[in-house]
């Protein structure tokens, strides 16, 4: 009988290949701490997160029997795959599912900041009548630059086509032909900071996309951008935002995900009159959340039944002295 774990919220419809399989045991217990899930970890073949759950060295060297660890999700930044690639554990996420639920949520943040809808609404429940304050702009038009064109970022590329805007985006792996053919102008990230009238980030975070965007590129931003971010807190650096924010160079900024999730009470981002946050909610539809409980499920099921897979992330050969 294979033991999975499950430690994050995961769609319990997503789970059902694993629920319903007779040689699988599922235990979902969510919201541990490190020192808990170490504790309890030993047993379990497989572990199965979100974003919540790091997953830690420690946790692994804890896991002596884990196979697989299972990513409801695209990001693995919160996998320490150096340590589960040493450890001949497989990492295996869920790219496709998401991607259009995230895409979409990147549109609202944009179309929020764009007619600073979240502010007038606060303003009108508290029973303010305040016409006055809350003057936008069209997307129509407008240049919107793009980070990161992979799935998520060509499905916002896309709409914003449909929107009327120009967009230009930049990505080391995407070919001019087919960036071409998608109407995207490649641009260099210098380019974009400074001609583009919003901009949107959808790389993951790696060291290199750490602090992408800082302190020398608000320095020569196109005064007034509009700035979103729905892929990973860290790519912006935070305290530059809020200075250029402070002094006009960015008109205003729509965040999903935090360089600390969940951010401290008093952290700037949570007070500022030109900032829009959400909880991290880019991937959380009913669609996505089921779409990628599927599908790692059924990668989790294969590889602990030595049938092939797909969506490794990392793989590599069992150190068996580590086991
Ligand atoms: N807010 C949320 O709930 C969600 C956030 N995400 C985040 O969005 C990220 C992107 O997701 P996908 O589009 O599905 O991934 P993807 O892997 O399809 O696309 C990422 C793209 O970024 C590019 N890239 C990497 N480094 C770059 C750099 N330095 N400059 C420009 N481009 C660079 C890659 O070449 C790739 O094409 C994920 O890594 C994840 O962190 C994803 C889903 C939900
Ligand atoms: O699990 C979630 O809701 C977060 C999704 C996400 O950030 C990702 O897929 O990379």
């Amino acid at each position: 009988m294979f033991k999975v774990l499950v430690s994050d919220p995961i769609s319990d419809f997503g789970l059902q290949q694993l629920t319903r399989a007779e040689d699988v045991e599922v235990a979902k217990i969510t919201g541990l701490s490190e020192e808990e899930l170490i504790s309890i970890i030993r047993p379990y073949d497989a572990l199965l997160v979100r974003s919540q759950t790091k997953v830690t060295r420690r946790i692994m060297k804890a896991g002596v029997h884990l196979k697989v660890i299972g990513r409801a999700g695209v990001g693995v930044d919160n996998i320490d795959l150096d340590a589960a690639t040493s450890r001949g554990i497989i990492v295996v996420n869920a790219p496709d599912g998401n991607t259009v639920t995230t895409c979409e949520h990147t549109f609202a943040m944009m179309m929020a900041l764009a007619r600073h809808i979240p502010q007038a609404h606060a303003k009108t429940v508290a029973g303010l009548w305040d016409r006055k304050s809350f003057l936008g702009v069209e997307l129509r038009n407008k240049i919107l630059g793009v980070l990161g064109l992979g799935r998520i970022g060509i499905e916002v590329a896309k709409r914003a086509a449909a929107f009327g805007m120009t967009v230009i985006g930049c990505d080391p792996f995407l070919s001019e032909e087919r960036a071409n053919k998608l109407g995207i102008k490649l641009a260099t990230v210098d380019e974009i900071i400074q001609t583009a009238d919003f901009m949107t980030v959808h790389t993951p975070l790696t060291n290199e996309t750490h602090h992408m965007i800082a302190g020398p590129q608000f320095d020569v931003m196109k005064r007034g951008m509009r700035i979103i971010n729905c892929a990973r807190g860290g790519i912006i650096d935070e305290a530059s935002l809020i200075e250029a924010l402070d002094e006009g160079i960015v008109a205003g900024a729509a965040f999903d995900v935090f360089e600390c999730e969940p951010p401290a009470p008093d952290h700037p981002f949570l007070r500022h009159p030109k900032m829009i946050v959400t909880p991290h909610l880019g991937a959380s539809t009913l669609e996505a959340q089921e779409n990628v409980a599927l599908d790692v499920s059924e990668q989790v099921i294969r590889i602990l039944r030595n049938e092939p897979f797909k969506n490794a992330v990392t793989i590599s050969v069992r150190n068996k002295s580590m086991s």
